[in-house]
């Protein structure tokens, strides 16, 4: 590695340990999952060297925006519990490496969905790579407590990119399964913020419980869950998937909304411990992934 980190006296190679913690890997996980469900629900079939250099382009540009935005953030992230111990702000790597190991692993990223798949893929994921790092973490974060309900788009490109890059084309389905990340984002984090807000609070950034407030929070944490359960369950009725699918989102659906009316209509006091909020954002993740299974079952095993 040619970057190095300066500590007194001492020169410290970058770790590769915190250069692959700077990609976000438990977060990018369900992102690459659902990257590759979009793929493999496409019609037609992919040679398995494409599609895994192209769920690999998606995973590295994935990466590369969250090495991005902690180089961004990392005077922020020093500033809260749940990211101080973060690569950057613990001062385990220094910020020339992050900036440099973010921007190149992003341009190999595109390089390669362009000659793995084809450029309409490499197109949509320049786009999600930028509107992440600018849109989102520069532009909106420190703006506007609706950062997550419009940012929240970056995080919902990959199932579309996965199907355009198999197919070189979009479709309904992967339309609405870009829409049912996009309306899933604001409960999945607003269930955190609630537990967290302390943290954003003294980092000053603009999340919805710190500006609105917790109940204002959790009213919108239901409505988003309502009108998400619609968009899940739209596929099946419109045509676009089978009763396999159609059920399991149903099923999940009920459950996500009950969680979420649990966590709109409580208020909480002094001391209390968050409960329902943390098992709200627990199986909002169990719940995309599931479901995204779902999709690439029903495609595979029509009912
Ligand atoms: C702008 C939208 C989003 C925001 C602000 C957000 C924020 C967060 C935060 C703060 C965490 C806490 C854990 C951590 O610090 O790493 C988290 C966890 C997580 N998020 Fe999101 N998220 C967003 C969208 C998404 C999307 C689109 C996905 C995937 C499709 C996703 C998947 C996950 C997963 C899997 C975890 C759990 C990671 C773990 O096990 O620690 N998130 N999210
Ligand atoms: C293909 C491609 C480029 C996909 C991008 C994936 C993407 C945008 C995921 C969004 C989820 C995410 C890491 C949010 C973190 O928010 P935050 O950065 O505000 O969280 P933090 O407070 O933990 O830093």
């Amino acid at each position: 590695m040619a970057q190095s980190l300066t500590h007194g006296a001492t020169t410290l190679p970058a770790d590769w340990r915190d250069l692959f913690a700077l990609t976000k890997p438990r977060v990018m996980s369900l992102v690459v999952f659902t990257a590759l469900c979009g793929l493999l629900a496409a019609p037609g079939s992919v040679h398995p060297v494409l599609a895994f250099s192209s769920i690999l382009a998606i995973a590295l540009g994935a990466g590369a925006s969250g090495a991005l935005n902690q180089w961004y953030e990392a005077g922020l992230d020093a500033k809260m519990k749940r990211t101080a111990g973060r690569p950057l702000p613990a001062g385990r790597l220094d910020p020339q490496t992050a900036l440099q190991f973010g921007v190149g692993l992003a341009a190999f990223s595109v390089f390669l969905m362009l000659f793995a798949a084809n450029w309409q893929a490499a197109a949509l994921l320049t786009v999600s790579i930028l509107f992440y790092v600018f849109v989102y973490t520069m532009w909106l974060k420190p703006r506007t407590p609706q950062n997550i309900v419009i940012g929240g788009a970056a995080g919902a490109f990959p199932p579309l990119i996965g199907w355009v890059a198999a197919t070189g084309g979009v479709a309904p389905l992967p339309v609405l399964l870009f829409l049912l990340i996009f309306l899933w984002t604001p409960p999945h984090f607003w269930a955190l913020a609630l537990f967290v807000r302390s943290d954003y609070a003294a980092a000053g950034i603009p999340m919805m419980p710190v500006v609105a407030g917790e109940t204002s929070t959790r009213r919108q944490i239901l409505f988003y869950a309502v009108i998400m359960a619609i968009g899940a369950i739209a596929p099946w009725p419109l045509g676009l998937t089978g009763a396999l699918y159609g059920w399991t989102a149903a099923i999940l659906s009920a459950v996500f909304v009950a969680l979420s009316a649990q966590v709109g209509t409580r208020t909480t006091g002094e001391g209390d411990l968050m409960l329902p909020e943390k098992r709200l954002f627990a199986f909002s993740i169990a719940y995309l992934f599931i479901l995204f299974g779902a999709v690439v079952a029903d495609h595979w095993f029509p009912l």
